[in-house]
């Protein structure tokens, strides 16, 4: 696409055509004297691309050659793509200086420009040094979503031509907490973590998408790194929406009921994993209840987990938009543990299974959901140890599915 000669004329000429704002920055030198090396940066448009030279003059040229290199190559062929990989973490792995992330001084593929090696790899290497790992190793960016912690998109894995879900957080203790509990934990109801990485901007989203810029100015500025964390992509649709959906219906159906029977069970497996494995969500809540692309339900948003054994203090919590919250009455002091869990999964139970919108409503269908529910009633006492743990709650659900069948068949055999 573009010509390798007069590389910066070329790049001018492309700015100027496309419209887009080009300049270039002194970013520094580096090394003795004798052996000193400069970098220049290409901006354009918001993106950078960095050169290393004897002198500003060479260094600009590759930061030019650079940029022009990762414009002319929109994606590189994931099959070609398997042997670089391979190539590329040996060499990483041999050289002190290397990064993942286009930095000052870090110059380890330099060579291999210059080398017979086959061009995929060289074009690869370059855009390892120059480019991010999410714009590289991904595409088809798309925004879905903004919490109070970060961001998060569906994008699609070039080499294994698989979507996901990558959520940018700032690099903080909490979300390094959020990625250290989801790599512990593997359960087909909570949402499914596979790595992470940090790099050193913000993914800025897709300058022709739309919706890629909505959230964007409410974001909390971050100092720090920002941590890409690649999850299993979910359904746009969360439990918040399932029971918003189901409130508009009839009051109360038996399809609602054997519905919200099976999301039930399936959050309380998840939660009782959660809790075998020594954590609390602590932030279990309707838009934290996410589906699978196969409809089966999903846990996410790790954001304030806290291990059940170290006495942890509460952490600020997600603002709760209107709607009513879901922390156990303990939960404001210091010490509490997993059954603030079970009281938020009592307050979800009860939105799945009845319209409940004004806090009158609330208490009246309370009142007669007690009646006839004693694991419910448990479930939201306000003494913690009289909460029973979500293995109990797991078996009078299954109890509850087996009398629901029994009545079911029984309806249907005197028809
Ligand atoms: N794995 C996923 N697949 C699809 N959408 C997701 C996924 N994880 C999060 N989302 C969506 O992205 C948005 C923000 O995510 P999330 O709630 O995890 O961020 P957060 O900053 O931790 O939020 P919170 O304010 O609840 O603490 C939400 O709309 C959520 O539904």
């Amino acid at each position: 696409m573009f010509s390798k000669l007069f590389p910066k004329s070329k790049l001018n000429e492309y700015a100027q055509k496309a419209r887009l704002d080009l300049r270039y920055e002194d970013v520094g030198c580096d090394g003795l004297d004798h052996i000193r090396t400069f970098t220049m940066r290409v901006i354009l448009d918001g993106k950078t691309y960095d050169g290393v030279g004897k002198n500003k003059k060479e260094a600009k040229l590759k930061a030019a050659e650079n940029a022009l290199s990762i414009l002319s190559e929109g994606t590189i062929d994931p099959r070609k793509l398997y042997s670089c990989l391979t190539l590329y973490s040996s060499r990483e792995s041999n050289e002190s200086s290397s990064s993942a992330i286009g930095t000052r001084g870090s110059n380890i593929f330099t060579d291999s420009s210059n080398s017979s090696k086959n061009q995929v790899c060289t074009l690869y290497h370059n855009k390892r040094r120059y480019a991010t790992w999410f714009t590289l190793d991904f595409d088809s960016m798309e925004y879905l979503g903004i919490g109070a912690f970060g961001r998060v998109y569906k994008a699609r894995h070039k080499l294994l031509e698989k979507d996901f879900a990558v959520k940018v957080v700032c690099l903080e203790e909490k979300s390094l907490r959020e990625v250290g509990t989801l790599s512990d934990l593997l359960h087909p109801n909570i949402v499914r973590y596979y790595v992470s990485w940090l790099e050193h901007s913000e993914y800025q989203g897709d300058s022709d998408s739309t919706d890629s810029s909505a959230g964007y100015s409410s974001f909390p500025e971050c100092s720090s790194k920002y941590l890409y964390i690649q999850m299993e992509l979910c359904d746009t649709k969360t439990l918040k929406e399932w029971i918003e959906e189901k409130n508009t219906q009839s009051l109360q159906d038996s399809k609602r009921r054997e519905e919200g029977l099976s999301i039930a069970q399936q959050i309380v497996s998840g939660v009782e994993y959660i809790h075998s494995k020594k954590h609390i969500h602590r932030d279990l809540k309707p838009a934290n209840i996410l589906f699978g692309l196969g409809g089966e339900v999903k846990i996410g948003d790790f954001g304030l987990v806290t291990r059940d054994d170290d006495g942890d203090a509460l952490i600020e919590r997600t603002k709760d938009s209107g709607t009513v919250s879901y922390m156990a009455p303990e939960q404001n002091k210091k010490n509490y543990d997993r059954k603030v869990d079970i009281f938020a999964l009592g307050l979800i139970f009860l939105e799945l299974f009845w319209k409940v919108s004004t806090g009158h409503e609330k208490a009246k269908v309370i009142e007669v959901v007690f009646l006839q529910n004693r694991i419910m009633e448990l479930m939201l006492r306000e003494k913690p140890e009289e909460r029973p743990e979500a293995s109990k709650v797991k078996a009078e659900l299954e109890c509850a599915k087996t009398f629901n069948a029994q009545n079911e068949r029984q309806k249907n055999a005197t028809v």
